[in-house]
C-alpha cells in the first residue's frame, strides 16, 4: 500500500535496508522488487548515474554523531539540503539549504543519551511542559527511537521514519501507557519544498488516549533582536510568565513580533503559517503546519536566571497541540506536521 506524505502527497517507493548497511539495497524496477547486491563498481555506477541525472539523491543512512550517539544523515542534492535526525529523541538537530543552518544547537547541548538534546527539534510528547505528571516536556525527546524506514521516495523526496510504542523499554512509558496500546511514528521528509517533519499518533488499544504535544523548534538567529515573528498578531495568548492568563496580541500593523524580554507564551488558534526573519541573516523561514496542531508556542528565556547562554542565538517558535489536548479513538491515527522553507 502507498503511504503519502503530509503536505508532499509524495509516495514511498526504493526502500534501503535499515541498520546503516550499504551493502544490500532493495529497488523497486518496473513494479517488481529485486535485491541486489552493492559491489564498489555497482556503487561508483550508481554514483555516476546520478551525477549525470543532474543529483539524485542517495537514501539516508545512519551514522555515528557525537559521543558515538547515532543519527540518520539525509541529503536532498537538487534542493542542498541536508538534515541529522538523532535516534535519541528523533531529534532533528541539523537542517541546511546551501550549507545555511536553521537550527539553533546549544554549547551546553549533552550527548548522553541521558537528557533531551537541546537542538533543532526535540519533540514534547505525550506531555507538553509541566501540563502532566511526566518529566518537563514527556518522554518523546529522552527516548532512543526506533528507525523504521530510511528511503528515496518517487518524487525525489529523502525520507526517514521513526518510531516509539507502549513496547519501547522505557519505565516512563511503561507508567504512562498502562493498559494504553499506542504508536508514535515520526517521519522526517526533505523535498523540493523544504524540511517536513509529521508526528503521527495511533491508538491500537480500546479506549481513547488524550495528550499535549509540540514540535520544540529551536531556531537559530543572529540576534534575538533582530528576529521579528509573522503571523501571531490579531489573536490570543496564554502567559505562562503570569499563570497562563489568557491576553491579546493586537495588530503589528506590519511590523512582526518582536522579543523585548522574557517570553513563554501558547498563542491559541493560529491557523495560518508563522514567519520568522531574521534581519542580520536574511533568512526568511516559515513554517507551515497541519490544523491538528493549533497552538502555536513562542519562547526566548532572554537571559533570565539560570538559562541558556546562548540565549540570544536562538528563538522557540513551536507548532503544539497545548490548549485543548489531542484525543484518538480506539484505532485512529492523529498526525500533526509541520512544513519549514528558508528563503
Ligand atoms: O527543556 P528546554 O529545551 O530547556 O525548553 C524549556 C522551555 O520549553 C518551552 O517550550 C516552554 O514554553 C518553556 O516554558 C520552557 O522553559
Amino acid at each position: 500500500m502507498a503511504f503519502v506524505c503530509g503536505f508532499s502527497g509524495a509516495t514511498r517507493r526504493m526502500p534501503a535496508k535499515i541498520g546503516g548497511c550499504r551493502s544490500q539495497k532493495t529497488f523497486s524496477r518496473d513494479g517488481r522488487r529485486s535485491t541486489v547486491k552493492m559491489t564498489n563498481e555497482f556503487e561508483d555506477l550508481a554514483a555516476q548515474l546520478a551525477e549525470e541525472m543532474g543529483g539524485m539523491s542517495p537514501p539516508p543512512e545512519i551514522v555515528p554523531g557525537v559521543n558515538g550517539m547515532e543519527y540518520v544523515l539525509m541529503n536532498h542534492e537538487e534542493s542542498g539540503q541536508s538534515a541529522r535526525v538523532y535516534k535519541y529523541g528523533a531529534t532533528v538537530q541539523s537542517w541546511t539549504q546551501n550549507k545555511r543552518e536553521v537550527f539553533f544547537t546549544s554549547k551546553e547541548a549533552v550527548f548522553n543519551g541521558k537528557k533531551a538534546i537541546r537542538a533543532g527539534i526535540p519533540i514534547c510528547f505525550p506531555q507538553f511542559g509541566p501540563y502532566g505528571d511526566l518529566p518537563a516536556h514527556g518522554f518523546a525527546r529522552i527516548t532512543e527511537w526506533e528507525v523504521t524506514a530510511l528511503e528515496v521516495l518517487e518524487d525525489g523526496s529523502v525520507y526517514t521514519e521513526l518510531k516509539i510504542s507502549n513496547e519501547t523499554e522505557s519505565d516512563l512509558i511503561k507508567s504512562w501507557s498502562g493498559d494504553k496500546k499506542w504508536e508514535a511514528v515520526y517521519a522526517v521528509t526533505l523535498n523540493a519544498g523544504g524540511l517536513e517533519t509529521a508526528l503521527r499518533v495511533t491508538n491500537n488499544g480500546s479506549e481513547p488516549i488524550e495528550f499535549t504535544a509540540a514540535l520544540h523548534n529551536y531556531i537559530n538567529c543572529s540576534n534575538i533582536e533582530k528576529v521579528r515573528m509573522y503571523g501571531l498578531d490579531n489573536s490570543k495568548y496564554m502567559d505562562r510568565l503570569d499563570g497562563d492568563k489568557k491576553k491579546d496580541e493586537p495588530d503589528d500593523m506590519g511590523a512582526g513580533v518582536a522579543i523585548t524580554e522574557e517570553t513563554d507564551r501558547i498563542y491559541t488558534n493560529i491557523e495560518n503559517e508563522v514567519v520568522v526573519f531574521d534581519s542580520a541573516k536574511l533568512h526568511v523561514i516559515t513554517i507551515k503546519k497541519t490544523p491538528t496542531l493549533s497552538d502555536t508556542t513562542l519562547w526566548n528565556p532572554f537571559g533570565s536566571d539560570g538559562c541558556d547562554a546562548g540565549w540570544k542565538s536562538f528563538v522557540c517558535v513551536e507548532p503544539a497541540v497545548v490548549s485543548k489536548p489531542a484525543v484518538v479513538a480506539p484505532g485512529e491515527t492523529w498526525t500533526g506536521a509541520q512544513l519549514f522553507a528558508l528563503e
